[in-house]
């Protein structure tokens, strides 16, 4: 196929280390926590804090879990944002009969957002339809691509049309795709279990400060449960992944997960909807820490719903959000 398309696909996620060892999780790490969108306290103070105690603690800790998670092909978030990124490819090249150039970037290491615009150039792109793979918009994440998309181009003479698409929370294919997990969980099990929904925390001051990010992912737990015709006692909508000890978003993933076989939920399933790839946030304190301190607790049947990573509903949806962000250059 030749490429007479007259723009170009920008999927951008977060980041993850290129090996599982000490000094690269060190790299990563250092790079994604000095990012002020990220951790926004005074650097006078942060960055004695990071340098000094989290780069030299944490780096052989999560290392280790890096490794229990690590693919044949590299990290889960990558290798698996990589195959989402080529259906879409083929997916969107195979609809408008033409080649579409799509690639691939990371907010922090590689591959970088810098390398991914050069590739786009390359190609001849003059539009570019930036999609950030976070399904509930927050200053932390979808803004903090978005700097260091603006950062990449500062040098770039000739820009090229940006088109920023903003967050999918209430967006119905997306809905309906969680939904279609589910529900292919619950045959596959052959029961329907109380669904607990959890989302990647953020420290409580940034929704208080004005990031949306809790509200869409409450309007995202709220339309899944009206699909799935939940009652309000059949789901529970948590936070996890918390860092460092100030307040985050409450209720608490791990603290709920204690306490929910002693109110007689002793069998559930559990996503999470702020993941669109799985990665060691899931694949390891999800499915490994949340299970254990479930089961730990009375908990007798504990199963996590994966990420929609690559899966067809997930390439229906990009290709939609696609669709919808480049009307104007059709
Ligand atoms: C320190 C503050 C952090 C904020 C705020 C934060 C927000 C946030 N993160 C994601 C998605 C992911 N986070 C991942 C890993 C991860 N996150 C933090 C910290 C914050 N995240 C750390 C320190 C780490 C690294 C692991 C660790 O040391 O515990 C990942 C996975 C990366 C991987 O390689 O697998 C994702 C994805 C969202 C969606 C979000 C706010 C909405
Ligand atoms: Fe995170
Ligand atoms: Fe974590």
């Amino acid at each position: 196929m030749k490429n007479t398309s007259n723009y170009g696909v920008l999927m951008i996620n977060l980041g993850t280390p290129d090996a599982p060892n000490a000094p690269e999780v060190r790299r990563y790490l250092r790079e994604f926590l000095s990012d002020p969108r990220v951790v926004d306290l005074n650097p006078l103070l942060w960055k004695p804090i990071l340098n000094l105690i989290i780069l030299t603690i944490r780096p052989p800790k999560v290392a280790k879990i890096y490794q229990q998670v690590w693919m044949d092909e590299g990290s889960p978030l990558l290798v698996l944002s990589n195959r989402l990124k080529d259906n879409v490819k083929n997916a969107l090249s195979h609809k408008h009969g033409k080649d579409i150039p799509v690639e691939l970037a990371m907010t922090y290491g590689n591959p970088s957002i810098e390398s991914a615009a050069d590739k786009l150039r390359e190609q001849g792109v003059q539009n570019i339809v930036v999609i950030p793979m976070y399904p509930q918009f927050s200053a932390s994440t979808t803004a903090a691509a978005y700097d260091r998309l603006m950062k990449s181009l500062k040098k770039c003479p000739h820009w090229p049309a940006l088109q920023l698409m903003h967050d999918y929370a209430d967006h119905s294919l997306y809905i309906k795709a969680l939904a279609n997990s589910i529900r292919a969980q619950w045959d596959k099990q052959g029961e329907r279990r109380h669904l607990v929904l959890s989302y990647h925390g953020i420290p409580k001051r940034y929704v208080t400060n004005g990031d949306p990010y809790a509200r869409r992912c409450e309007t995202t737990s709220r339309l899944v449960a009206e699909t799935l015709e939940l009652s309000d006692q059949e789901w529970t909508h948590v936070y996890q992944s918390r860092f460092g000890r100030e307040e985050w978003l409450q209720p608490y993933a791990d603290a709920t997960l204690r306490a929910l076989p002693s109110m007689g939920i002793k069998k559930i399933n559990v996503i999470s909807p702020a993941f669109s790839i799985d990665c060691i946030e899931t694949l390891e304190e999800v499915t490994l820490e949340l299970g254990d301190e479930f089961k730990a607790n009375g908990g007798v049947a504990f199963d996590y719903i994966p990420a929609l990573n690559d899966t067809p509903d997930h390439v229906a949806l990009y290709i939609d959000l696609i669709e919808q962000n480049t009307k104007q250059w059709n």
